[in-house]
């Protein structure tokens, strides 16, 4: 009895081994705060200082609508016009790829700092779906300042950034949704005491040496460790 089973098993190993895959676990900090809060300025700070990769799904969004043929530029110009998140599908499946190529790439690159996801229920449901399992949320890097804070930013950055949303109409939309769509998303993280707040609403040089922000990225960085989820 007990040799036939080892027999079966035996016989099936070879075939399960063939399949299974080992792949580096993601350890992730969400950065969100309202548009031009300093997500994208404060995390090109941190990637320059501590070994985190910076994914914006912005820029990813942003780059796909760029790319000749994509199926989806169309799509995401409306919704970026439109100040609307755009559909998760698109954007998770976005940012899988970018996280997987940049793992693949260099094995050491698995601390990522995800700025401008998750961006509102949608886009929660749609990282529980696909990534719940496969990466570590360790928390939500939150940079706090007032609208009125950050639409002056986006006006100011408007003048050269060459961005179709960094204006008066797009702007009063973006706010909108961010607090209508995103500020329950912080809440919901706020409850199980994922969100580290830093006041944004300071000078660039301010914020980026927060000392309450560097020890939480120092510490990440240096105690982080490589893991690895097993695919089959
Ligand atoms: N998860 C996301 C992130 C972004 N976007 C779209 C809608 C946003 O309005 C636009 C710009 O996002 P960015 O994060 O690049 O913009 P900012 O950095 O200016 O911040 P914010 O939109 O908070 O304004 O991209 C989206 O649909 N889904
Ligand atoms: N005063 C101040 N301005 C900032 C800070 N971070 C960014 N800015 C300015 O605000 C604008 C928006 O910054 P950005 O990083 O694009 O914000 P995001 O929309 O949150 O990604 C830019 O033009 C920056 O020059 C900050 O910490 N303090
Ligand atoms: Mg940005």
């Amino acid at each position: 009895m007990i040799s036939r089973l080892v027999g079966n098993v035996s016989q099936k190993l070879p075939n399960l081994f063939h399949r299974v895959s080992l792949m580096m676990k993601p350890q992730v900090v969400f950065v969100l705060g309202g548009p031009g809060a300093g997500k994208g300025t404060q995390c090109s700070k941190i990637v320059g200082k501590y070994s985190f990769t910076h994914l914006s799904a912005g820029d990813l969004l942003r780059e796909e609508r760029a790319r000749e043929g994509s199926e989806y530029g169309g799509l995401i110009d409306t919704y970026i016009k439109e100040g609307k998140i755009v559909p998760v599908e698109i954007t998770i499946s976005l940012l899988k790829k970018a996280m997987e190529d940049t793992m693949k790439k260099d094995e050491q690159k698995f601390r990522f700092l995800i700025d401008g996801f998750p961006r509102n229920e949608d886009n929660l449901q749609g990282w529980k779906k696909a990534m719940d399992d496969n990466a570590d949320v360790k928390f939500v890097l939150f940079f706090d300042c007032s609208n009125e804070v950050c639409i002056n930013r986006c006006l100011e950055r408007g003048k050269n950034s060459g961005r179709t949303d960094d204006n008066r109409e797009s702007l009063t939309k973006r706010i909108q949704t961010y607090l209508q769509s995103t500020r329950p998303v912080i809440d919901l993280y706020e409850k199980q005491g994922k969100v580290r707040t830093v006041d944004a609403s300071r000078s660039v040089e301010e914020v980026s040496t927060c000392s309450h922000m560097l020890s939480l990225l120092l510490l990440a960085s240096r105690f982080w460790f490589k893991r690895h989820v097993i695919l089959f």
